[in-house]
């Protein structure tokens, strides 16, 4: 067994097939009304290998133009996001120990190539709470390190109907996701991986 840095929770196999399948389908859902876009660094507008959207009353967002922010609209329809999921919701309560509950849902959709660079979430006023993360789809190999981008990092793999947390002093730890590994599941007809974040923002 490997320890992973305090405050980095992992429950592996949290979600059974039949509850990952109604989270897949919550998240199609959602989709249709705030579909994925493509979000672009800040600065140099070089597209990230993600597609992503959101889910409740706030999203993440990037462009070239203003960057990393929350939004309450969806940046290419101009809507308001879907309202946060209640299975969404029931984990929080279950599992965050906070007592407000997530803004915001990140749906990451990422192809078998793609991949997201080292870094920490501190988009969020609110760092009292944690990042809460489900994964579904194809495995990918995840890698966490400490506050420093030069600390020593472990990397291990999340599956599908996985469940991780970064919370207390590992809510700023670097982490990233180095690679997808192809047909590893069988939940996303056309391969890939899905991860929801759920977060406070404010
Ligand atoms: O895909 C993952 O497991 C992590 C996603 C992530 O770090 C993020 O959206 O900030
Ligand atoms: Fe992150």
């Amino acid at each position: 067994m490997i320890e992973l840095p305090k405050g980095v929770k992992h429950w592996p196999a949290y979600f059974d097939r039949t509850a990952q399948e109604n989270l897949l389908q919550t998240i199609r859902d959602g989709v249709r009304e705030a579909p994925l876009f493509t979000p672009r660094m800040p600065k140099t507008g070089k597209e990230m290998t993600v597609r992503m959207t959101n889910f409740g009353e706030l999203g993440w967002v990037t462009d070239k133009e203003r960057g990393y922010r929350y939004q309450d609209t969806h940046p290419q329809t101009g809507m308001p996001w879907p309202a946060m999921p209640q299975a969404f919701l029931d984990l929080w309560d279950a599992l965050a120990d906070h007592r407000r509950p997530p803004q915001a849902a990140l749906i990451n959709w990422y192809a078998d190539d793609a991949k997201m660079g080292l870094h920490q979430d501190r988009d969020e006023a609110d760092l009292s709470a944690p990042v809460l993360s489900i994964s579904l789809g194809n495995e990918c190999l995840f890698r966490v390190g400490g506050i420093k981008r030069t600390d020593k990092t472990q990397s291990f793999r999340l599956c599908s109907g996985d469940v991780m947390m970064l919370s207390d002093e590992a809510r700023l730890a670097f982490h990233g996701v180095d690679r997808i590994y192809a047909d590893t599941s069988d939940l996303l007809k056309a391969g890939g991986r899905i991860n929801v974040t759920l977060r406070r923002v404010n």
